[in-house]
């Protein structure tokens, strides 16, 4: 009973806000108008069941004017029947497409939303496959909610109204048994109450394991799929070193947990049905074992005991909904749970409970420096990895950060970025300068080379002529004559001239601070060489913070500071401290 108070309590939380947005008065209004076309259902549904009685009365009695007159109602009521299944599902449909749409957006927005799906992926914690999350299971979500709430309002009316029907015939037709009236009021509903309990009772003993079965098996299918885009993602890679076999092993294996928790699902899901199934059958028959005897000593007519009939599965169908909805809800609840876990990992993404601490960013105005004050940046396990205390960065200062491989210098580029949550102390950044990072592999989203190169920036906010001076600025005159060509850059350009684009898409930002992490060292030295002139002819004003392992970066560099091992822990070279080698001035 708690978890189905806690998963509802969940599901309203997922729910409510797309009828408290800005587009509620539509998702009300879509509602309002399933909701009513159900119940106008439940309504038709008495209706042919009292038109039964008459018309197996109007048989019985060979009345053949009341035959006919009923064949009319029916047609009326069958047509009334189509008109409003055909809106049912139209309509219902309409509120899907808005909800997800709204649901969707609402997803992409939070997780995109300042880095969250970075340090999300960063923390390792309950969401996996958010792309599963945001496609597969919001499509389920609104899909499933609507399905089961408007099949559980409808069993709920429907149950009310043939109570009272059933109450009324059971009333009509006394229990007979061993010759004998027995008066127990309304006999018929309590029969099919306990018909009921009993049939939930042992489906919920049998089914209850595949809530988690269901869980498993969308995480598995995600984890496969998500594969299988990161073989067609670096298929180069791959195809280099011979990796097809190792591919193909990880694959199936992968594939394997699909199969096996699939078996698993079936066995239980066969199990499950040959229950359910016997439960249905015996249903059709239960009702007519109840009044026959009454029908029989003549008690009732033929059309009571039809409507009898009718009016018990109905009761019992709608105190049945766990029975028949059993497996959609064990999936519903599956998506409720990753849903929920997808939220609460956003949630803690982007704003992580205060006990924990974290780096502070603080975006001064007073300050024209970057300044590191009391910095400790820690692995996600915790364990510290670089300190900096009282570590400046001036405006256009060129400053070179060397140090180990491994020693921290990129995570400590993240840290100033404001990506990298673990640790303690203050990065303190001059008010609304613009920082850019620029790393080994630039990204460049599929699409036309001009967005590409402009990125983040989106199509058209740049002119092309801008672009293609940059793209030449930067020796790539070949591709400046392509910005309209579609492409996966990342995948056709070598990882030489990807980094040539990123340098355009310096120069075309003019950042005030640009952080280039070993983003020029495809390059050849000469290349690279010409490139710093051109970032210190174009961007003068930049300050321009480097990690490069290569002596000769040196030359463009005004001051050179080093990670330095001190037990655990790496230290950035505090201010005014010696470079460790000759600092030249650039020329
Ligand atoms: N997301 C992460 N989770 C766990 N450990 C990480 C993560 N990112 C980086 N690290 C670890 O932090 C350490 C520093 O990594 P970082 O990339 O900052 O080093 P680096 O000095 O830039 O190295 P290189 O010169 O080789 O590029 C490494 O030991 C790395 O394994």
């Amino acid at each position: 009973m708690k978890n189905i108070s806690a998963t509802l309590a969940i599901v309203w939380r997922i729910a409510a806000p797309y009828f408290r947005s800005e587009d509620k008065w539509v998702g009300r209004g879509l509602l309002a108008a399933v909701i009513a076309i159900e119940l106008a259902l439940v309504a038709i549904d008495v209706l042919v069941n009292q038109w039964q009685n008459r018309f197996y009365s109007a048989l019985q009695n060979s009345d053949w004017d009341a035959f006919v007159t009923q064949i009319w109602i029916f047609i009326g009521l069958a047509f009334t029947a189509i008109a409003l299944a055909v809106y049912k599902l139209y309509l219902n449909q309409w509120l899907q497409i808005r909800w997800r749409q709204w649901l969707t957006q609402h997803y992409l927005r939070e997780w995109l939303d300042g880095s969250t799906h970075y340090r999300m992926q960063l923390k390792g914690d309950a969401a996996d496959n958010p792309d599963q999350r945001i496609t597969d299971d919001v499509k389920n979500f609104v899909e499933q909610t609507l399905t089961i709430g408007l099949g559980l309002l409808s069993s709920i009316v429907t149950l009310f109204s043939f109570v009272i029907i059933l109450w009324g015939l059971s009333n009509a037709a006394p229990l007979h048994l061993f010759g004998t009236d027995l008066m127990i009021p309304g006999y018929l509903c309590w029969g099919a109450l306990i018909y009921a309990i009993f049939g939930t009772a042992l489906t919920h003993w049998i089914g209850a394991p595949l809530v988690n079965l269901n869980f498993e098996q969308q995480r598995y299918e995600a984890d496969f799929r998500f594969n299988l885009v990161r073989v067609r993602e670096n298929s180069e890679q791959i195809a280099l070193l011979k990796g097809e076999g190792a591919e193909r092993g990880g694959l199936f294996r992968r594939f394997g947990f699909v199969i096996g928790n699939w078996y698993a699902i079936m066995s239980r899901t066969k199990r499950l049905t040959a229950f359910t199934a016997s439960y249905q059958q015996a249903a059709v028959i239960f009702p007519y074992v109840l009044v026959a005897p009454a029908f029989f000593a003549k008690k009732i007519q033929l059309g009571d005991m039809m409507q009898t009939a009718s009016a018990f599965s109905s009761v019992q169908g709608a105190l049945s909904f766990f029975v028949v909805a059993y497996r959609a809800l064990a999936e519903w609840r599956a998506i409720v749970a990753r849903l929920d876990g997808f939220e609460m990992s956003v949630a803690s993404a982007a704003h992580p409970p205060t006990h924990e601490p974290t780096i502070g960013l603080a975006p001064s105005g007073s300050t024209t420096a970057i300044a590191l004050k009391q910095l400790l940046v820690k692995l996600p396990n915790g364990a510290p990895l670089v300190a900096a205390d009282a570590f400046t960065i001036q405006p256009a200062e060129r400053v070179l950060v060397t140090g180990p491989s491994g020693s921290g210098k990129s995570t400590l580029f993240r840290a100033i970025a404001g990506v990298w949550p673990f640790g303690t102390g203050t990065i303190a950044i001059p008010g609304k300068s613009k920082l850019m990072m620029l790393p080994q592999r630039p990204y460049f989203p599929i699409g036309p080379l001009g967005d590409a190169v402009i990125y983040p920036a989106e199509h058209g906010a740049v002119a092309s002529e801008k672009i293609r001076d940059a793209l030449i600025a930067v020796g790539m005159p070949k591709l400046a004559e392509r910005l309209d060509e579609d492409g996966h850059w990342n995948r056709t350009l070598s990882l030489g001239e990807q980094q040539r684009l990123g340098l355009a898409r310096a120069l075309l930002h003019v950042p005030d601070y640009l952080f280039l992490d070993e983003a020029t060292a495809s390059l050849d030295e000469p290349s690279e060489a010409r490139l710093y002139r051109l970032l210190a002819e174009k961007l003068p004003q930049a300050t321009i913070v480097s990690i490069g392992h290569r002596s000769t970066l040196d030359a463009f560099h005004t001051r050179k500071v080093a990670l330095v091992k001190d037990g655990e822990i790496h230290v950035l070279g505090k201010d005014g401290e010696p470079a460790q080698a000759e600092p030249t001035v650039a020329s």
